[in-house]
C-alpha cells in the first residue's frame, strides 16, 4: 500500500497547471452512451476514478480509446456504436459512487440500465432517491432488488415531464438532463444544480445536438431529439484542483502560479481566501496566489449548493483555518457527516471543536508532523496541506483516496519545493 511522506515547512514557490475538473469529465464520459459518436473529450484528468468509468464503459461496449497529454490531462475518445451490456456492477460503484451517471443514459438509449445501488460512504448516507424520482418521472419504471435499481423504458421511450427536485442534487440533475435529451418532448427541471460541471455537460450536450435553455440557472428546460451526435469538448478546469493549490499556497506562505484556470471559477473560495488575507491575483494564464507576510485572519464559512461554498473545499480550507489568527465556524449543510478530518488535523496539533453540524476552529501557532489517515478524497488532501505547513514529518495513509481525484499531486507540488515523496510498504 503506498504511502505520502511530506516534511513540511517549506514555502511552495512556482507554477502549477490545474487539470480538467474530475466532476465534471465523469459524466461527460457517461454522456457517450447517449450517441454512437464518436465523442472526444480532451482536458480529462488522469485519475483513478476517470480510469474506472473508463473501464465501465468500455465493459458496456463502448469503444474507448486514450491518449495522454503532454503536461496534464488526457483526451479520450469514445464511441458507442452498440451498447451491449446495461449493468454498473456493485465492485465499481461501491468503490466510485459517480457511476451512477450512466443510469439516465442507459434507459434513455437502450430503455433499460441495472446499476447498483451506490449505499451510503464516508461523507454521508447519499440516497439517489431524487435520481430515481426524475426517472420516474420521464415515464421509467423503476425496481429495486437485489441491491441493484432496474430502471425500463415504455415501449415508446422516455416522455418529457415537468420535474422539480426537493433539494439541490448535482449527479442528479445530470441524470435527468442526459436522459431527456433523448425523451420525446419538452423536459423542465426545476430547483436544478447550477455547478459549473453541469454546466460543461449541458455545453457539451449541445453540441450533440440537444436544444437546451438555461443552462447554468436552477431550470434547465431541454427539448428531446431522436438521436445525438459526437462532438469534441474540452473539460472545464478543476476548480476543486484550483482552490486546493490555492489553499496549498496561502499555508505555506508562499506564492504559486496556478495556470489554465480562473479566479471567476473559484469565486466563493477566493472571497473566503481574500478575507482571510491571502493575495490572489488574475495572471495571463491563470491565477497568482501568496501570502508573503503576516497571519491569515479567521473566516466563517458555510458549505451550499453554487454558487455558494463548495463542501468538497470545506477540509481544505479547514486545515488553512488551523494556522490562521482568532478562530472560524465551518458549517457543513450538504453532507451530514463530513468532519472526519477533525481528528486528524487535531493529532496534527489543531485546536477544533465539533458541535453538529459546526466545527470551531481555533487557530495555533503552528502544527506539528504525524502519520495520519482519512476516509475520502478532500479529507485525505486536507492533512496533506497541513503537512505542508506543519514541522517535521506526516505519513499520510490511504492515499487510494488522493489517486481518485489529484493528478500528479506530489509532482505538481514537488516541482514548487515540497519535499514529498511516495513509498510503497508491502
Ligand atoms: C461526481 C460528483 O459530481 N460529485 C459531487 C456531487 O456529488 P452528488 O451528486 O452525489 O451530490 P448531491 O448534489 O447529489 O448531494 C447533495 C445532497 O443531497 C442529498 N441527496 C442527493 C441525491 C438524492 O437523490 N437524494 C439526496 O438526499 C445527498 O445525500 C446530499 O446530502 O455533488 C456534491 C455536492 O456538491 C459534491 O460533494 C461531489 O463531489
Ligand atoms: C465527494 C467527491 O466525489 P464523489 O461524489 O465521487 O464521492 C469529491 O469529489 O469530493
Amino acid at each position: 500500500m503506498d504511502r505520502i511522506l511530506i516534511r513540511g515547512g517549506r514555502a511552495l514557490r512556482g507554477r502549477i497547471p490545474i487539470s480538467g475538473a474530475k466532476n465534471a469529465a465523469l459524466p461527460l464520459l457517461a454522456a457517450s452512451l447517449l450517441s454512437e459518436g464518436p465523442l472526444v473529450l480532451e482536458n480529462v484528468p488522469d485519475v483513478v476514478d476517470i480510469a474506472s468509468m473508463a473501464g465501465l464503459l468500455g465493459e458496456l461496449g463502448v469503444d474507448v480509446s486514450i491518449a495522454n497529454g503532454e503536461e496534464v490531462g488526457q483526451t479520450i475518445t469514445l464511441a458507442a456504436r452498440d451498447v451491449k451490456d446495461i449493468t454498473a456492477p456493485y465492485d465499481l460503484v461501491r468503490k466510485m459512487r459517480a457511476s451512477v451517471v450512466v443510469l439516465g443514459p442507459l434507459v434513455a438509449r437502450c430503455g433499460h440500465a441495472r446499476v447498483s445501488l451506490p449505499g451510503g460512504c464516508a461523507i454521508g448516507t447519499r440516497p439517489i432517491d431524487f435520481h430515481l424520482k426524475a426517472l420516474a418521472q420521464l415515464g421509467a419504471e423503476i425496481e429495486l432488488a437485489g441491491g441493484y435499481v432496474e430502471a425500463r423504458a415504455p415501449a415508446g421511450g422516455l416522455v418529457g415531464a415537468d420535474i422539480t427536485f426537493p433539494a439541490v442534487t448535482v449527479t442528479g440533475t445530470e441524470n435527468a438532463m442526459m436522459a431527456a435529451a433523448l425523451a420525446r418532448g419538452e423536459t423542465v427541471l426545476h430547483n436544478a444544480a447550477r455547478e459549473p460541471e453541469v454546466a460543461d455537460l449541458a455545453n457539451c450536450l449541445v453540441k450533440m445536438g440537444a436544444e437546451i435553455e438555461g443552462i447554468g440557472t436552477d431550470t434547465i428546460r431541454i427539448q428531446g431529439r431522436d438521436r445525438l451526435s459526437g462532438t469534441t469538448h474540452r473539460v472545464l478546469p478543476d476548480r476543486i484542483e484550483t482552490g486546493t493549490y490555492a489553499v496549498a499556497a496561502a499555508i505555506t506562505g508562499g506564492d504559486l502560479e496556478l495556470t489554465g484556470t480562473s479566479i471567476e471559477l473559484i469565486k466563493s473560495v477566493a472571497d473566503v481566501l481574500v478575507a482571510s488575507g491571502v493575495e490572489l491575483t488574475p495572471t495571463a494564464n491563470g491565477i497568482r496566489v501568496a501570502r508573503e507576510n503576516g497571519r491569515l485572519a479567521g473566516v466563517d464559512i458555510m458549505t451550499e449548493p453554487f454558487p455558494g461554498f463548495p463542501t468538497d473545499m470545506q477540509a481544505q480550507v479547514m486545515a488553512l483555518m488551523t494556522v490562521a489568527g482568532g478562530a472560524a465556524m465551518i458549517t457543513e449543510t450538504v453532507f451530514e457527516n463530513r468532519f472526519m478530518h477533525v481528528p486528524e488535523l487535531c493529532r496534527m496539533g489543531a485546536n477544533i471543536n465539533v458541535h453538529g453540524a459546526s466545527a470551531i476552529i481555533r487557530g495555533v501557532a503552528g502544527l506539528s508532523g504525524a502519520p495520519v489517515m482519512a476516509t475520502d478524497l478532500r479529507a485525505s488532501v486536507s492533512l496533506v496541506l497541513a503537512g505542508l505547513a506543519a514541522e517535521g514529518e506526516t505519513e499520510i495513509n490511504r492515499v487510494y483516496h488522493l489517486d481518485r481525484g489529484y493528478e500528479r499531486l506530489e509532482a505538481k507540488l514537488a516541482a514548487c519545493g515540497a519535499e514529498v515523496e511516495r513509498v510503497n510498504v508491502r
